[in-house]
């Protein structure tokens, strides 16, 4: 069977992104089983700069080809940040809880009308050749004054779904992947993937 490699240590994106691919015919390989790739630190301004970064490491270094994916979230009260910082917002020793505590503090008297956000996602597809297939989606909602659920990761308990009215960590990995950035842009890439696949003579 075809394999590919999850260019990501975030165990949310990986447990979003193996189950939109069960029942595709690819084996799916984190990057646990290879333990020598270390830390790949992201210089880019953008979250496609990013991606392309993480994706060509690991194809690299692997010899498979390798999705990435940088993602984001985008608050409007806060010119877009923290955007590409997003997993680094709290600064050194960033952690999901004290994230979103320092995101809580910026939008402090914000009212709930100009709390407008969204997730974005770059996920990139790199082959060891360099060949690569890009897609992107995004996730409108808000964010709240506080939290609720305990499903998804990051920001989740805080961003709420411009459609439901609930907030992320309240949806199941289903309803989340159907509506998310991740889904949208995972859905997107895996459309164009057979000419890909042909392409890079997988
Ligand atoms: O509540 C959230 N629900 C999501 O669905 C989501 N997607 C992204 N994010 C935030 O954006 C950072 C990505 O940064 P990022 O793309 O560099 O990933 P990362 O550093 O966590 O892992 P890696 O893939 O780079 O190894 C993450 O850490 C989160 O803070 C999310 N938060
Ligand atoms: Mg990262």
């Amino acid at each position: 069977m075809a394999a590919v490699v999850l260019a990501t240590r975030n165990k949310g994106k990986i447990a979003e992104l193996s189950q939109m691919l069960e029942g595709f015919e690819l084996e799916v390989l984190g990057l646990d089983a290879f333990p020598e790739i270390g830390e790949i630190e992201e210089t880019g301004t953008t979250f496609e700069e990013n991606a392309r970064i993480k994706a060509q490491a690991v194809a690299q270094a692997t010899g498979l080809v390798a999705v990435a994916d940088d993602s984001g979230l985008e608050v409007d009260a806060i010119g877009g940040a923290p955007g590409v910082y997003s997993a680094r917002y709290s600064g050194e020793g960033a952690t999901d809880a004290r994230n979103n505590a320092k995101l809580l503090g910026a939008l402090d008297g914000v009212p709930a009308e100009r709390r407008t956000a969204r997730f974005r996602c770059v996920m990139l597809a790199c082959a060891p050749g360099g060949e690569e297939l890009v897609a992107d989606g995004a996730w409108e909602g808000h964010i709240a004054e506080a939290p609720r659920g305990d499903n998804g990761f990051g920001y989740d308990p805080l961003f709420v779904d411009l459609e439901s009215g609930r907030h992320s960590a309240e949806l199941t990995r289903e309803e989340k992947n159907a509506r998310s950035h991740r889904g949208k842009a995972l859905r997107r890439l895996l459309a164009d993937w057979p000419a890909f696949w042909t392409r890079v003579g997988r």
